[in-house]
């Protein structure tokens, strides 16, 4: 068997894809772009940027890209699915008649389908079963990724041989991919770690200070790993990259979209505003109602996902979310 997947395609160009398919270019790979906005395709094939989405940094002038998917998806040996997650299960739909013979999928997408509460590998099941799946996840702003500063992420999939191919097919000396045999975990810390971004950006955007940002993170932590458990997730991959290592990123950083969104939030910024003709996705408000309604069902104790979810639904406000989650009562740390 080959050690690597020479051909790629990149289902998605939104800033991820489109660092992802850089990224792919820097190890050496032939990498076709599939974008749904034809300027998207276009700009990345005659400027050599997606101006759209990751304006300012240069791409490789042999990544090339298109607006159909047959087009992009023919030849491919696997496939990274980059579009967001409410997206998945129709962006799918419409590849499945056009899906290369045995080519693997890597997720890269990071949330929870609304109404049904299901991950993106189960998603990704249920519009193609006959897929191999791997999860490629973790702490990774696309910027930084895309001009090759040093980054590492996990890849998971239940055949550890599949896990293995892609990081051989994606590593290079500034990206660096860790093998896992545990997609489900690295699929909650991605998905969960998104909302409670949003809350240390609020607790943040209220001044409310860093004891307070540590006491969320920590806590919010637990929340992970209480999903992570109710879902069979490997409590070591919890405590990963995918996990803890994202949610230190995502929820410290002016540079993400979700955080960011939670300080203007908590600042007093209405939320129809902050999201009014917002072309790119904070996944955190999607994966808020998916998250609160999954804990709701598996009886899972989530209170910072539930109150970030009454707060972006505007059935509670800012001073009487913080209010819910002060007057919860005292026990012990460990549960
Ligand atoms: N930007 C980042 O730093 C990272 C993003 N991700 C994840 O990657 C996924 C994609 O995010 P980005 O590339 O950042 O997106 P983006 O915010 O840069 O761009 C939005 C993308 O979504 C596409 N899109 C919007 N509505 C769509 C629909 N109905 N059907 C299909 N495509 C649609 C747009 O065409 C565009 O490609 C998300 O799940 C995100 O959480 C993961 C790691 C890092
Ligand atoms: O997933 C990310 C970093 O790992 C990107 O975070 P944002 O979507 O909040 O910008």
């Amino acid at each position: 068997m080959d050690t690597v997947y020479s051909n790629l395609c990149v289902l998605g160009g939104g800033a991820w894809g489109t660092a992802l398919a850089q990224t792919a270019r820097r190890a050496g790979r032939s990498v076709m772009m599939w974008a749904r906005e034809p300027e998207v395709a276009e700009a990345i094939n005659t400027r050599h940027e997606n101006t759209d989405f990751l304006p300012g940094v240069p791409l490789d002038p042999a990544l090339r890209a298109s607006a159909s998917l047959g087009e992009a998806l023919a030849g491919a040996e696997a496939v990274l699915v980059v579009c967001p997650a409410q997206a998945l299960r129709a962006v799918l739909a419409a590849a499945g008649p056009v899906w290369p013979q045995g080519a693997p999928m890597v997720l890269c997408a990071k949330g929870i389908e609304q109404g049904s509460g299901l991950l993106m590998t189960e998603v990704a099941a249920a519009a193609l079963p006959e897929v191999a799946q791997a999860v490629l996840s973790g702490p990774t702003f696309a910027h930084e990724v895309a001009l090759g500063r040093p980054t590492a992420v996990t890849v998971a999939a239940t055949d550890p041989d599949l896990a293995e191919r892609v990081v051989a097919t994606l590593g290079t000396k500034t990206f660096r991919p860790y093998a896992g045999t545990d997609p489900v975990g690295a699929e909650i810390g991605g998905a969960v770690k998104n909302v409670l971004a949003i809350a240390c950006g609020i607790v943040e955007g209220l001044g409310l200070g860093d004891n307070a940002r540590a006491a969320l993170l920590t806590r919010g932590l637990a929340e992970i790993m209480r999903l992570g458990r109710a879902r069979g997730a490997d409590p070591a991959t919890l405590a990963g990259l995918s996990g803890l290592g994202d949610l230190i990123l995502t929820a410290t950083s002016t540079q993400s979209r979700n955080f960011s969104l939670g300080l203007a939030l908590g600042e007093g910024q209405a939320l129809a505003t902050l999201l009014d003709g917002r072309r790119s996705v904070a996944e955190g408000v999607h994966t808020a109602r998916a998250v609160g309604a999954l804990a709701d069902r598996l009886g899972v104790e989530m209170p910072i996902c539930q109150v970030v979810n009454a707060l972006l639904e505007g059935t509670q406000d800012v001073s009487a979310a913080m209010d819910a989650l002060l007057s919860r009562p005292l026990r012990t740390e460990i549960d």
